[in-house]
């Protein structure tokens, strides 16, 4: 049967519904219809599955069904909050006028496109985190980007000028931003990287900054960040149509002013994310949290992706912890005074957005009236620390007295329906209310009276939505009621309900009242918003001083718990001495007891160590200490030592652990040469390198020659302090040669042929691999260690004299102006005939080959059975 001609159903809702989805093609289109919020063809399909809903049809009965499915509006925003999580966008288009007065079709308008960086609803856990919309625009002329963020519900807005994609790929990583607004100016690569770290993109051409927000603009430092913040804000108004009186005025910042961590190196030593979990617990942020606000841990987090580099500053934070630790009731009370401030910038960016409820006024009442006391707290300390706090603490009294004297203590949650207002506010409210209290009270009379009048002693007077208020009698006293007097209204199985004139009139005028007094009392709220509307910067500024205090605190807290002490700050970058020095994180996850401190001492004659030992000994341990003490450091908090003194850092490089590369899928090998790399060549004498065994990820005489010639450059050219922890014990034989290179070893001891670990650091090299122990460690079967043992004394023997070792040769310099004087030099092997990659001698046909097969083979892919196999043909070959 030939299929019937497809006639598009377009009802005038269906065509609506069109028209708006039209210029929302990459967005859900959630549109109001009665209490739901429906979805249509495309968006229903995908939104059913997504959201795990029912998928229906409307016009099942046509030719051209439509598929639908619909949420409750009540519920909305938890599947608002699932799409938006999982980086879609939604539009929320609303019923602009009540159904029942429309004239034709009820008109409607998207009033909001929320997306993942605009998204400002979110549950109280992540309320800890700022969320964070970021905009890119480019200037080919000097190949410079301008850069900006803005965290919507707290208000804050800032903008940078980036040099490359490093940078911005460092910013949006450590700002962990889910949506960057970029425009045409920004390069297919740049936008391609983004996408791959799984950042949604979102163009947005036109630039139109209101009048009204221009001012946020004022006093940039370039007309790339303005152009930034143009789009960005653009961005903002298009898709939020709504006040945004709360955002701040954009201050430009520079990333090189904090102490600079890659995202690499934050991920590598969890700073705020656990590796394995992917969670906050076993975290510096999770050891070093112990504020009291929302708003105090979002500050900590900042801090922590930004430590200090002026030594001012970073002092002046540690000597407030100082003040805080000493003074311990103090702080305690002012812990105590903390817990009652809520989010006082959150409910500033609600009071903007017009959203806030009665509730929320009472958080920011209870949040205000903390301030006194907490300025109370502050002035008993007897030292000058906090006076600066002190003075710029201001309480905001107007508006708590305002909220005070207006809203009831337990609102409801509904701002339309009354009962938020306090009696003796508002006069006219007052009038309607008695009038609502005397209807009420003569209602409560009249079943007293009416059972006089009739004489029927369960007669009751009652009220509900549909009937309003009623008399119900009993059938079997229906007819003791005279007759005229009562109006039926509705029967029930076992009883009639009545009204009268009184009491029809006296209904009247409660309802009246009720809906009067609802409508004023909504009045007078918004007008209380509109008064705390213009105290939003006071309020912005508070919480900032407030976030401070409360991080400080934490800082206090956190130095106590776990005897950190406060270190010595130097400008001088050869000084570094840590004594006793411990890894936050992994002692309090093992308990104070297990852990062994150790000393990290580095002179102006010593800056690398080179730090040798078995597996599992603490040698990844002992260098992210020393990361995290620094990272410490220089947020202003105390340390995990009996003693320090810290130079101040500029930059921390680390290669540690292996890290998948997100961003362009490179191998683990490949990441490993990158991050070394950016450390050979932007490190400066100030800076910290963290090298984990580099080269361990190649053939063993590929990576030792990497590892050694890296050390080397970084000795000869950069100056860094680095630690830099290996297995080749070869490259012990450095020390010998490079003059600022020291080894030390973590030590072990073999005790009835098992491996104890001691975790001490200790001078010197480690003496021996113990590889085979920790694999008996890890429990291999006995047969296969002890053929491990047996192949390893078997090549130690066959090797002897041959053994690998670090090439001592003179190195070529490779400064420009040392050149020619270097290529004077002659390139020698080893004078007792080591066997060197290094070494460019002539040899023999046979022995090149063997070289060649030497040089080239992947020893990580051989098994021990290979290499001997291996090993015998090319002896085959030497005519052994
Ligand atoms: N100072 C210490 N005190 C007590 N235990 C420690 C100490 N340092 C490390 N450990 C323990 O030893 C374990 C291994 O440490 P770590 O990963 O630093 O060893 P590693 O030498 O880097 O090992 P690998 O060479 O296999 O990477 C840690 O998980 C911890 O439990």
């Amino acid at each position: 049967m030939a299929k019937k001609e497809k006639t598009p159903s377009q009802t005038p809702m269906m065509v609506q519904y069109q028209k708006i989805k039209d210029q929302y093609p990459d967005a859900f289109l959630f549109y109001r219809l009665g209490d739901f919020y429906e979805m249509f063809n495309e968006d229903a399909i995908k939104g059913a599955q997504l959201l795990e809903l029912t998928l229906t049809t409307r016009n099942h009965n046509s030719d051209n069904p439509i598929p639908m499915c619909g949420v409750p509006h009540h519920a909305v925003q938890n599947y608002i909050d699932i799409l938006v999580d999982k980086g879609y966008k939604v539009a929320i288009c609303e019923q602009m006028e009540d159904p029942k007065l429309a004239k034709g079709m009820v008109k409607r308008e998207v009033i909001q496109l929320i997306t993942p960086g605009t998204n400002t609803e979110v549950g109280s856990e992540s309320a800890k985190s700022n969320n964070y919309l970021t905009a890119l625009v480019a200037d080919t002329s000097n190949h410079k980007m301008g850069f900006s963020y803005a965290d919507i519900a707290t208000g804050e807005l800032k903008a940078a000028t980036l040099a490359d994609s490093n940078d911005l790929i460092n910013e949006v990583m450590s700002l962990k931003t889910k949506e960057i607004v970029v425009n045409s100016t920004v390069s297919a690569t740049i936008l391609d990287q983004l996408t791959k770290i799984g950042i949604l993109v979102s163009h947005q051409e036109e630039v139109t900054v209101k009048a009204e927000t221009s001012y946020l603009m004022q006093g940039l430092e370039n007309k790339i960040q303005e152009k930034s913040v143009s789009l960005l804000l653009t961005y903002i108004n298009v898709t939020q149509k709504r006040s945004l009186a709360h955002l701040q005025r954009a201050v430009s910042y520079e990333p090189s002013r904090y102490l600079k961590l890659d995202h690499y190196s934050q991920y590598n030593l969890e700073l705020t994310q656990n590796i394995r979990t992917k969670k906050k617990s076993g975290t510096l942020l999770w050891l070093l949290d112990e504020t009291k606000t929302a708003m105090g841990a979002r500050l900590l987090k900042r801090w922590l992706d930004r430590p200090l580099l002026s030594k001012a500053a970073i002092e002046d934070r540690q000597n407030k912890v100082k003040v805080l630790l000493e003074y311990y009731f103090e702080r305690s009370n002012l812990q105590d005074e903390l817990v009652s401030v809520y989010d006082l910038e959150r409910l500033a960016g609600r009071v903007a957005f017009g959203n806030v409820n009665g509730r929320d006024l009472i958080q920011l009442k209870t949040s205000l009236q903390q301030v006194p006391k907490i300025k109370h707290v502050l002035d008993t300390l007897e030292t000058p620390e906090f006076d600066e706090i002190l003075k710029s603490l201001d309480p905001v009294e107007d508006v708590a007295v305002a909220i005070e004297s207006a809203i009831v203590d337990e609102p409801p949650m509904s701002v339309t329906d009354g009962n938020l207002i306090k009696d003796n506010y508002n006069d006219q409210l007052d009038q309607y209310r008695d009038a609502m209290q005397n209807g009420k009270q003569w209602i409560a009379e009249l079943q007293a009276s009416e059972r006089k009048i009739t004489g029927i002693n369960n007669l009751k007077v009652a009220y509900n939505r549909v009937f309003g208020y009623y008399i119900e009698v009993t059938k079997v006293n229906l007819s003791k009621l005279p007759e005229g007097r009562y109006e039926r209204k509705q029967t029930l199985t076992n009883a009639e309900r009545f009204s009268t004139p009184e009491l029809k009139e006296r209904e009247q005028l409660i309802l009246e009242a009720q809906e009067k007094s609802a409508a004023l009392e909504y009045t007078l709220f918004t007008d209380l918003r509109e008064k705390v509307k213009l105290a939003i910067q006071r309020l912005q500024k508070l919480a900032q001083v407030i976030s401070t205090l409360d991080v400080l605190q934490s800082f206090a807290v956190v130095s106590e718990n776990y005897r950190l002490v406060q270190p010595q700050m130097t400008q001088n970058a050869h000084d570094l001495q840590i004594v006793q020095g411990r890894h936050p994180v992994v002692e309090k996850v093992m308990g104070r007891q297990s852990y062994v401190p150790n000393d990290i001492r580095m002179d102006p004659q010593t800056s690398i160590l080179l730090i040798t030992g078995p597996n599992m000994s603490g040698k990844s341990t002992y260098m992210r200490q020393l990361a995290l003490t620094v990272i410490m450091a220089q947020m202003g908090c105390f340390v995990p030592a009996e003693s320090a003194k810290l130079p101040i850092f500029d930059q921390i490089f680390t290669r540690i652990g292996a890290a998948d590369d997100l961003i362009s899928g490179q191998s683990t090998f490949m990441v490993e040469m990158q991050e070394a790399n950016q450390a050979v060549l932007h490190a400066t004498q100030n800076s910290l390198i963290l090298f984990d065994e580099i080269g361990r990820g190649t053939a063993t005489y590929d990576g030792m020659a990497l590892a050694q010639s890296i050390i080397e450059y970084v000795h000869d050219h950069v100056h860094a302090k680095t630690l830099f922890s290996t297995h080749y014990h070869e490259l012990t034989a450095l020390e010998d040669n490079l003059s600022e290179l020291r080894n030390v070893h973590v030590g072990a001891v073999e005790k009835n042929g098992e491996l104890v670990f001691l975790h001490q650091v200790e001078n010197g090299p480690a003496d021996k691999s113990y590889g085979i122990h920790v694999a008996k460690l890890a429990g291999m079967p006995e047969e296969l260690l002890n053929r491990a043992s047996d192949i390893l004394s078997r090549l130690e023997e066959e090797n002897q004299g041959k053994t690998i070792s670090a090439v001592t040769e003179p190195r070529k310099q490779l400064k420009i102006n040392e050149e020619a004087q270097e290529a004077e030099k002659p390139t020698t092997v080893n004078e007792d005939e080591q066997l060197s990659l290094f070494s460019e001698k002539s040899v023999d046909p046979k022995s090149e080959k063997v070289l060649t097969d030497l040089k080239t083979l992947n020893l990580m892919s051989l098994t021990p059975m290979d290499v001997m196999n291996l090993v015998n043909k090319w002896q085959q070959k030497l005519g052994k």
